[in-house]
C-alpha cells in the first residue's frame, strides 16, 4: 500500500548502480537494494500515515471526553454548544464528568427499607417526608447497575491516559455506599481499578508504534500527612511493631507538574501480576517522544457528618480531616468548573497532590456514591449537591431537549470516527508489521548474498568492497584494506588504481547510505518492559498492613493513589493559575508530554503553605 512519498528516499531511490562494477560483486546487489528502498519508503509512508491516525483519532477522543463533560446552561446555550462543536479538535480543554452510583438496598429488619430515589439516565430525584430534590448528573447508575456498565463508561477516559493526559477517577460518598466496591470489586465482579489495569495492558500491547511501561505507588493522607503504602517497614523498639512513616515531599516544577519526592514507586512486570493490584499508575509511553502520565485511582474517605457519627477524640480528629479534604477538592473542581482564574490549590494534601492531574488538559472522573434508603436520606442529599458543585450546574436549568439531541449526534458521529481510525490504525499496523519483515528478509538475503559471493571469489577486490563499506562506518577501519592491498600476495596489477578506488568509494559510500537507511527503520517491538518488579497481591496486602498499622483505629480516609517520577522542578507556586493549564510538552503536566530530565532547583511544595 502506498500512501505517500518521503522524498529523501525517492531521491536515493534514484541512484543507478552499474551492473559490471568491481567483477559484479557489488552490482548483482543493486535491484536488492532498489527493492529494500521500496520497502523502506513503504514503512516510512505507513509510519507518517500511523501517525496522522493517531493524532486524529487522540482528538476525536479529546473531543468526546470533553464534550460529554461539558455542561450547557441557561437560553444562550445553543450558541455556546455550536461554538464548542465548531472549535479545533485536540485543544485539550481538559473535562469533569461526574457520575452518581446509587447502591442496593440493603434489607434489615432494624431499617426502613424504602427506596427513597428514583433515577433517569442524567437525573435523580431524592423524595422523603417534606422532601423532594432533583439532581442532574453527567451519567447515573442505579441500582441494578453492573461493574460492566460503569466500567463501559470509564473507559473512553483511559484511553486518554495511555495518550499522555493525567487522569483522575475518584470514588466519593458516605461509609458503606460502595466506593471500594466500584473502584475494587469482589472476586466474581471486578471493579474500575483491576479492569483499568486490563484494558491499559491489552491496549499497550496492540500499540506497535510505542512500548510502554507501567508503574505503581500507594499513599495514605492521614491526618493532613502522606504516608507511603509500599514503602519497606521500619521496625521500632516494641516488639512486633513496625513504623509506617515516610518521609515524602510534594515538589512543584516549572510546569506545575508534581512530584513527589520519596514515594515508592514499583513497576508493573506483566498484566499476570498486575491483575490483583489495587490502584494509581504511572504511564510511560516510549515513542518518537516519551510521554508520561498519571493514572490516579483514588478511594477517599467516607463523607459522613461529624454531627451525625457522634465521633470524639481521635476520631473526631480523623473525620475533621477528611471533611477538611473533601471540602478542598469541592473548592477545586467548582473554581475549574466555572473557569475561575484562581484555583485554591493549596488548601489541603490531597488537592496539592493533584493539582496537575484535576485542571486543563487532564480528564477528571468523579463517581459520586449514595444509598437509597430513608436512614440515609439527608448524607444522600449532602453527596447529591456536593456532586452538583462539581458540575456548577442548578437542577432547575435543564438543556433543551434539541440541544440534548445535538450533542447525541455529535457524541455518536465522534465514536464512529474513533472507531473507524482505529480500525484503519490496526491495517496500517499490520501493514508495517510485514514490511518490516519482509525488509529483514531482504537485508538478510542481500548479506548473506554478498558474504557467498566474497567467499566464492576469495578475490582482494570483492573483499575491498565488503572492507570498504564497513570502512564508510569508522576511519579507522580504512587502514586495513588499505594494508593488505600493499602487503598481500595480489599482483601488482590486479591492485585497484586510483581511479577505480575513486570510484568504488563513491558507490561503496552510497552502498552505506542505503544500508543505513534501511537499518534505520525503527521497529517498535510491543512490550511492555519493568526494571523492578513486585507482585502486586503483595504489594496490596503490604499496603493494606501498613495503612491498618498505622491507623488501626480508623479507616476512613482510603489509599491515594499517587505517582512520582523526575522531572523538572522550578520555584513556581503550585497555587498559580498555570496549574490549572499546564502546557503541552512541559514535563508531566496534564497533557502530553516529552519527558524532560531533573532540573536542580526545587522548591518544596510543603514549605509553600
Ligand atoms: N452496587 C453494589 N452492588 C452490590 N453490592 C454493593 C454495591 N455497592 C456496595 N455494595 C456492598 O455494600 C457493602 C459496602 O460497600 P463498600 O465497602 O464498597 O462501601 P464503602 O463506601 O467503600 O465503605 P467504606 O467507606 O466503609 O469503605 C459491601 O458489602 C459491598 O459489597
Amino acid at each position: 500500500m502506498k500512501l505517500c512519498c518521503n522524498d529523501s528516499s525517492a531521491r536515493l531511490k534514484q541512484h543507478q548502480f552499474p551492473t559490471n562494477f568491481y567483477d559484479g560483486v557489488c552490482l548483482k546487489e543493486s535491484d536488492e537494494f532498489s527493492i529494500s528502498i521500496d520497502v523502506s519508503e513503504e514503512i516510512s509512508a505507513l509510519r507518517s500515515r500511523q501517525r496522522h491516525l493517531d493524532w486524529r483519532r487522540r482528538g476525536a477522543l479529546d473531543k468526546l471526553i470533553d464534550l460529554k463533560g461539558t455542561v450547557f446552561d441557561l437560553d444562550n446555550c445553543m450558541d455556546y454548544f455550536l461554538e464548542f462543536l465548531g472549535s479545533e479538535i485536540g485543544q485539550n480543554s481538559g473535562s469533569i464528568r461526574v457520575f452518581c452510583r446509587v447502591r442496593p438496598l440493603i434489607p434489615t429488619s432494624n431499617l426502613k427499607t424504602k427506596s427513597l430515589v428514583t433515577v433517569e439516565q442524567e437525573k435523580i430525584t431524592v423524595q422523603s417526608v417534606g422532601i423532594k430534590k432533583e439532581f442532574i448528573i453527567d451519567r447515573v447508575f442505579h441500582q441494578e447497575s453492573t461493574q460492566e456498565d460503569v466500567f463501559l463508561e470509564v473507559k473512553p477516559i483511559l484511553r486518554s491516559a495511555l495518550d499522555g493526559h493525567n487522569v483522575c477517577i475518584l470514588s466519593y460518598g458516605q461509609t458503606g455506599t460502595g466506593k471500594t466496591y466500584t473502584m475494587e470489586g469482589t472476586d466474581g465482579k471486578l471493579g474500575i481499578v483491576p479492569r483499568a489495569i486490563q484494558e491499559l495492558f491489552s491496549h499497550a500491547s496492540e500499540d506497535i508504534s510505542s512500548t510502554y511501561s507501567f508503574s505503581i505507588s500507594m499513599l495514605e493522607v492521614y491526618l493532613g500527612s502522606l504516608r507511603d503504602l509500599l514503602a519497606p517497614r521500619q521496625p521500632l523498639f516494641r516488639h512486633n511493631e513496625c513504623s509506617t512513616a515516610s518521609n515524602i515531599s510534594i515538589l512543584a516544577t516549572k510546569s506545575s507538574a508534581v512530584e513527589l519526592e520519596g514515594l515508592t514507586d514499583v513497576s508493573i512486570p506483566d498484566l499476570k501480576k498486575a491483575n490483583q493490584c489495587l490502584t494509581r499508575i504511572t504511564i510511560k509511553r516510549h515513542g518518537a517522544t516519551e510521554e508520561i502520565s498519571k493514572l490516579w485511582l483514588i478511594d477517599l474517605g467516607g463523607s459522613e457528618r461529624l454531627l451525625k457519627t457522634g465521633a470524639s477524640g481521635l476520631t473526631m480528629d480523623e473525620g475533621k480531616a477528611i471533611n477538611l479534604s473533601l471540602s478542598a477538592l469541592g473548592d477545586v473542581i467548582a473554581a475549574l468548573r466555572r473557569k475561575r482564574s484562581h484555583v485554591p490549590y493549596r488548601n489541603s494534601k490531597l488537592t496539592q497532590i493533584l493539582s496537575d492531574s484535576l485542571g486543563d488538559g487532564s480528564k477528571v472522573l468523579m463517581v459520586v456514591h449514595i444509598s437509597p434508603s430513608q436512614e440515609d436520606v439527608s448524607e444522600t442529599v449532602c453527596s447529591l449537591s456536593f456532586a452538583e458543585r462539581a458540575r456548577s450546574i442548578k437542577s432547575n436549568k435543564d438543556v433543551s431537549e434539541d440541544l440534548k439531541i445535538l450533542k447525541q449526534q455529535r457524541l455518536a458521529g465522534l465514536d464512529k470516527e474513533i472507531c473507524d481510525t482505529e480500525q484503519e490504525l490496526k491495517y496500517v499496523n499490520e501493514q508495517i508489521r510485514k514490511s518490516e519483515i519482509s525488509l529483514e528478509q531482504k537485508k538478510k538475503l542481500s548479506s548473506s548474498t554478498y558474504q557467498g559471493l566474497s567467499d566464492e571469489k576469495g578475490s582482494p577486490r570483492s573483499t575491498l568492497v565488503v572492507g570498504q563499506i564497513d570502512a564508510t562506518e569508522s576511519p579507522q577501519a580504512t587502514e586495513k584494506p588499505k594494508s593488505r592491498l600493499s602487503n598481500g600476495p595480489v599482483p601488482h596489477f590486479m591492485s585497484s588504481t586510483a581511479c577505480s578506488r575513486h570510484r568504488h568509494n563513491a558507490v561503496s559510500h552510497s552502498v552505506s547510505i542505503k544500508l543505513r537507511l534501511t537499518n534505520s527503520v525503527t521497529r517498535y517491538p510491543t512490550e511492555l518492559s519493568g526494571s523492578q518488579s513486585l507482585s502486586y497481591s503483595s504489594c496490596k496486602n503490604a499496603a493494606r498492613a501498613r495503612s491498618v498499622a498505622f491507623s488501626s483505629s480508623v479507616s476512613r480516609l482510603k489509599h491515594l493513589p499517587v505517582k512520582s517520577d523526575q522531572i523538572n522542578i522550578s520555584s513556581n507556586s503550585i497555587d498559580s493559575t498555570a496549574a490549572s493549564a499546564p502546557k503541552r510538552r512541559e514535563s508531566f503536566g496534564s497533557r502530553p508530554v516529552q519527558r524532560a530530565p531533573l532540573h536542580q532547583h526545587r522548591r518544596r511544595m510543603s514549605s509553600l503553605t
